[in-house]
Formats: structure tokens, sequence, C-alpha cells
């Protein structure tokens, strides 16, 4: 005999139960990149969810994983002013001005200083704010003070979590990217349809994050790795190290090649090691991005007019690197 169909209040339990489970898999699948189901087993419950909703549609909630396939029409970007301001890297382009780069610090701090060394993402910088542990509002970075928002679009992005594992309030800052397969894919798409293809993964994700329709940003499999902390709000971090497991804690994504690098030789040895790796990674990146990592040195050096004293970005925009 069919199921009997639920009753509203064993509906709402089920949905809030289903809606739980799936965010898990969920964020173990786009954020953690370790799956512990299979995709059948998630999309049985996805459906499960989904027909409870088609029948009880004030059940659905915001969190809701059906809600991350877009279905909004949107006018436009409204534009949103960055309290904190996003900044830019001073860029180094050889061996030399990494080590300058590093006296210049050493001077300034007084002492020998620990660097925290990343990856440097080739997407777009965002910014995303939550308020008790709720994803309220995403954007680009424009001219570092004012940007658009895209929050509707970003809830398309599924390693972006709609809710942080605790309930609380702080702006964090990353890029927004698509992987190499994603644009290899997209491009084979585009060009059997006869539109333009895109010449990079970058402009992809852009371009991407400017469709005004959600269900085609939802379509084109961006990612995200987060890497600063705008608005602490509770966070208890000192370093950039921690923060970036902190942040990996509350459930955002971080990139795991970060590097803890005691002296600048450790820091040009990894430079080097990414220099030769970049072509395996499932993502481009344009650099490598070194930071003091200490908290309290980052504000005794503070910022030049654009960019803070106590980072450098070293480009691997040229095949060879200036050794
Ligand atoms: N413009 C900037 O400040 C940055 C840009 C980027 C980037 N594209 N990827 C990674 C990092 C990072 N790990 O800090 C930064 S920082």
């Amino acid at each position: 005999m069919a199921d009997q169909p639920l009753t509203l209040a064993e509906a709402t339990e089920k949905a809030k139960e289903l809606r739980t489970q799936l965010n898990h898999y969920s964020h173990e699948y786009y954020v953690e990149d370790k799956p512990t189901v299979e995709d059948y087993v998630y999309d049985r419950l996805y459906k499960e969810l989904l027909d409870i909703e088609t029948n009880y549609p004030d059940l659905i909630t915001a969190d809701s994983p059906t809600q991350r396939v877009g279905g909004k029409i949107l006018q436009g970007f409204e534009k949103v002013t960055h309290d904190i301001q996003m900044f830019s890297l001073n860029d180094g382009f050889s061996k030399e001005d990494i080590f300058d780069f590093d006296e210049r610090v050493q001077k300034l701090a007084g002492k020998q200083v620990g660097y925290c060394c990343e990856l440097k993402i080739d997407g777009l910088a965002i910014s995303l704010k939550y308020e008790n542990g709720k994803f309220v509002q995403g954007a680009t970075r424009g001219d570092g003070t004012l940007g658009e928002n895209i929050t509707e679009n970003l809830k398309t992005v599924k390693s972006i979590p709609l809710e942080l594992k605790k309930p609380i309030s702080v702006e964090v800052r990353g890029e927004c990217y698509m992987p190499k397969q994603s644009f290899v894919n997209l491009n084979k798409e585009r060009e059997e349809a006869g539109q333009d293809v895109f010449a990079n993964p970058r402009n992809a994700a852009a371009g991407s994050l400017r469709q005004l329709d959600t269900r085609m940003v939802a379509k084109r499999n961006l990612n995200t790795f987060l890497y600063t902390v705008a608005d602490f709000g509770p966070m208890t971090a000192q370093t950039q190290f921690d923060a970036l497991n902190e942040l990996s804690e509350i459930g955002l994504r971080t990139n795991p090649e970060k590097k803890l690098c005691a002296t600048i030789e450790d820091v040009w040895a990894y430079i080097e090691e990414y220099h030769e790796k970049r072509t395996d990674l499932p993502y481009e990146i344009d650099g490598i991005v070194i930071k003091v990592n200490d908290f309290t040195i980052q504000d005794e050096l503070g910022f030049t007019v654009k960019a803070p004293r106590w980072a450098i970005a070293i480009s691997f925009r040229q095949k060879k690197l200036k050794r």
C-alpha cells in the first residue's frame, strides 16, 4: 500500500531531520572533499525532502539544500560598502623581491618573524557576512570599498555554508573560483552551442557570478577558499595560520596547502615547490601569498595607502621563477 501522506507535524519533523542530514553530507562533499555516502544516498534523501516541500511549501527554509539550485532572476546587483576595506597586495616577481620584503619586515618588527604561506587562488575575491551563524550577505571586492551584492548567486555555491557550525557573527574573505575541469567542460558546452568560450577559469568564474539568473550560476560548479577574517566576532585566533584552522572549524572551506615558515629561505622553498606543483592542482593559482603570521606584528607593521606592509604576493605570471 502507498505510504500514508505525512501529517504537517510529521512532515515538519522529517523535513528538519532531512535538512540536517543533507547539509551534513553536503559539507563533507563540498567543503571537506571527503564524502562518506554515495551520491545515490544523498539523492534519495534530497528527493524525500523535495517531496515534503512540494506538499508543504511553508516548510521550505532558507538553509534547505533545495534552495541551492537558484530560481531567482535578479534585476541587477546592488552596491555594497565594505566597512572593512578589502585591501590589495604588494607584488614581488623575484627571489630578490621576497628577500627584500623579509629585510623590511625584520627591520620594522625589530626581530625575525614567522610567515604563513598560502596559494594565491586565481578567481574572484568575495566577502561573506554571517549573522548568528546565518549567511546574510555575499559581495564582490569591487574597488575594495564598494562592491556588488551577489548574495543570491553565492547561495548556489555548494561550498559556501548557508549556516556556520557556530551561531556567530563574522565577516570573512576569500576567493570564488572555477575548477580547471569545470572550465574545460563549460567551454566544450559553449563551443558546441556556438557561444563564445571563456579565456580562462578566472573569467569564467567572474562571468558566472555576474549572471542575473541564479539557476545559471548553480550549474557552473563554482567553489571557494576562504583565507581572511575581516570581522572576527568571537573568533580567537592570534595568527594567520590559526585563523585558517578556525575558519575550517566553523564550517568554511580553506586551502590545505598552507605552510608556516620560520625563515624566508623556507618561504622561498615553498614558492619553488608550488611553482612546480601548480600544473597538478585542480584549480589555477597565479602565485603565492606570504603573510607575517603573528597578528600583533601585523598590527605593528600596518598598511601603506594601498596595501599591508606585512604581506607580499609573488606572481607566477611569467613562466620561469626569477631566482
Ligand atoms: N588581494 C589579496 O589580498 C589576496 C588575494 C588572494 C588570493 N587570490 N588567493 C589567496 C589569498 C590568500 N590566501 O591570502 C589572497 S589574499
